[in-house]
């Protein structure tokens, strides 16, 4: 539910809750008295009432999905099988934590209290950077009260977490049906504002790593209802990068940022240095994220250091070397796609959509009406994917089952029964956005938005769309990519099409003017090729503008680099099953590694 004050013309104060009294919107220039805030209103519940003038009301508004006539609230919930996860060892109690274990936790300001009542243990493990068991203090993690994870930490700080088990965050029955929590980016920190008296804190399991897919399973059942999400992440640039992720994900405008102060990384040194008082002034000073309005220097100082120090970063790369020469992706941008009608516009996007999701693990939310039925568009995914052929004889049930699985969870569909106006499509993709964390918006094709010019000036009509994207883009941290067709075109000397650019787009130049990307596919029928034209990437450092040549394999809708003129080497290879076997592996590895920094242990250990 959202609170929808502006309708009514009501000044609700920001950030507050409870009940308040504001001037009336009705009655107000009418009145004498001009200080009388004669209007009470409800900041949780949105009701309205002047004791004056009586107006009256509720401004409170269901989200898209709460809404009933919303396709995706009266689908059938998402068929999503939870892998089966290893269950830790149960662990002794608390009271065998050692004095030794217990005077660490004391000079980092965590006292006993706390780390029964989060049921903190202690124990030798084998540990793998020690190739052999070491003492290890261990915080476990719960789920509806059943020992789900744990990760163990020896005293000269190498880490691991169960391996197999559920990466899930670490307290998270702490918060379930609390108005507001905290999040942090490591268990010393939990501990810390659990030591403060705020019990409703939670973190996240893997530090600064930002990939928060482990999140959706527990999005709707422990953040939908938080009014206010505290972001407590350490302030080098990982904490960065995962304090952005979060806030993409919760939600902008219920967040707020906990700062430590000079000196101060996170929250445990706070309170280290500061005591409980001083921490718990730090949740009450968390400054509101700006939504939108004024900037200063300050507001974005962090990002402008990171490119000071790191200088301006190439974008994502599909990992074709003739296209990533030309063209790498980021966020927050727009990019148009333009060809001849059966150029592959909608494979090229795919193989885009594909590769990224492969290399990177971004989430696709497609609105293809061009690629209907939904099947048919999955099933040319699935060979994407697969490199197979969408067949029994081809592909096995295993890849099959596999990669359904993979699908359910890395693209969505937007396909409304009858809404197709930009807004409504940006209204599910905002939803994919929070909900599943999407990283990428298709509308394929433009033209089939539904065309709300009726009246206006075309060029003006178009200009508004295409800001519409972009500020879509931006403030949801996505790429949106959109699919248009150009005017027809005039016939070569062979008989075929002249290659279009994007200012050949029907309707207007601002389909090249505002794009941050643009690309031309374009089928080469006598030489049996593909171009792929980079017509205009805005940013020096996303690439410049070129050709890449490809072959089409009919077989699986690849691309393959088709260089020097030489036939390509047919990539037929199972490209989810081999990142499956890669990430597996990586997870073994990061179960059993630190990700802070591995000191060496010549030091004496702590406990
Ligand atoms: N280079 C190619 N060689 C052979 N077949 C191709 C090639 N590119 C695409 N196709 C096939 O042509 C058909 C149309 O492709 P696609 O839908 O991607 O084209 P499009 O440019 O998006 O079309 P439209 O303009 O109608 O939206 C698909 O069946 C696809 O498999």
């Amino acid at each position: 539910m959202s609170i929808n004050w502006e309708k009514y013309g009501i000044k609700a104060p920001y950030g507050r809750s409870g009940n308040r009294k504001v001037f009336c919107p009705q009655c107000h220039d009418q009145r004498h008295d001009k200080r009388d805030k004669s209007l009470s209103i409800n900041l949780e519940t949105g009701e309205f009432n002047c004791h004056y003038c009586g107006f009256s009301g509720c401004a409170a508004e269901k989200e898209p999905w709460e809404k009933e006539d919303r396709p995706w609230r009266n689908a059938a919930p998402i068929r999503r099988e939870k892998p089966v996860y290893k269950k830790p060892a149960p662990r002794q109690d608390c009271s065998s934590i050692s004095g030794k274990a217990l005077e660490w936790f004391k000079g980092r300001g965590i006292s006993e209290k706390t780390l029964t009542a989060m049921k903190v243990t202690e124990g030798l493990e084998w540990m793998p950077q020690k190739n052999g068991k070491a003492n290890t203090v261990q915080f476990n993690y719960y789920h509806n009260g059943e020992l789900v994870n744990t990760k163990f930490r020896t005293g000269d700080k190498c880490f691991k977490l169960c391996s197999g088990a559920e990466l899930l965050p670490y307290g998270i029955d702490n918060i379930k049906g609390t108005k507001e929590c905290i999040i942090t980016e490591g268990e010393m920190d939990a501990l810390s504002f659990f030591e403060c008296g705020r019990t409703d804190v939670v973190s996240v399991p893997n530090g600064a790593n930002s990939n928060l897919d482990y999140l959706d399973d527990y999005l709707e059942e422990y953040f939908d209802d938080k009014e206010t999400i505290y972001i407590a992440s350490d302030t080098d640039t990982k904490g960065v990068v995962l304090k952005e992720e979060l806030i993409r994900r919760f939600g902008a405008e219920r967040c707020r940022i906990i700062e430590y102060g000079d000196g101060c990384k996170d929250a445990n040194e706070h309170l280290q240095k500061y005591g409980r008082e001083s921490l718990l002034k730090c949740i009450a000073d968390a400054p509101e994220i700006k939504i939108e309005g004024v900037f200063t220097l300050s507001d974005f100082e962090q990002s402008l250091d990171a490119l000071f120090e790191h200088g301006l970063q190439k974008g994502v790369t599909i990992g074709h070397d003739n296209f990533d020469r030309l063209c790498s992706f980021e966020t927050k941008r727009l990019c148009i796609i333009t060809g001849v009608p059966s150029s592959g516009k909608s494979e090229f996007i795919d193989e885009i959509a594909e590769r990224l999701n492969i290399r990177y693990g971004w989430r696709f939310a497609y609105f293809s009406p061009e690629n209907a039925p939904l099947e048919y568009h999955a099933s040319k995914l699935i060979e994407k994917f697969t490199g197979k052929q969408f067949d029994k004889e081809h592909l096995t049930y295993g890849e099959y089952k596999q990669v359904k699985q993979h699908l359910e969870t890395n693209f969505f569909f937007i396909s409304p029964k009858s809404d197709f106006r930009v807004d409504a499509i940006l209204e599910r993709a905002k939803f994919l956005v929070r909900r599943k964390g999407i990283k990428v918006l298709v509308i394929d094709p433009y033209n089939r938005l539904e065309d709300e010019s009726e009246g206006k000036n075309e060029t003006k009509y178009i200009s508004r769309l295409l800001d519409k994207l972009t500020n879509f883009a931006q403030q949801h941290d996505v790429l949106v990519i959109l699919m248009a067709h150009p005017t027809k075109m005039q016939k070569n000397k062979d008989g075929e099409p002249e290659i279009p650019t994007l200012y050949d787009i029907s309707g207007s130049a601002n389909f090249y003017n505002k794009a941050d990307f643009g690309i031309v596919v374009h089928r080469n029928r006598l030489e049996n090729t593909v171009e792929i034209y980079v017509k205009k990437v805005k940013f020096r450092h996303l690439g410049e503008c070129g050709m890449a040549l490809f072959k089409y394999n009919l077989n699986n809708g690849r691309y393959s680099p088709f260089v020097n003129g030489t036939e390509p080497v047919w990539d037929n290879s199972n490209h989810l099953q081999e990142e499956i076997k890669r990430r597996e592996q990586e997870a073994f590895e990061a179960s059993q590694f630190n990700w802070d920094d591995f000191q060496p242990s010549d030091e004496e250990c702590p406990f």
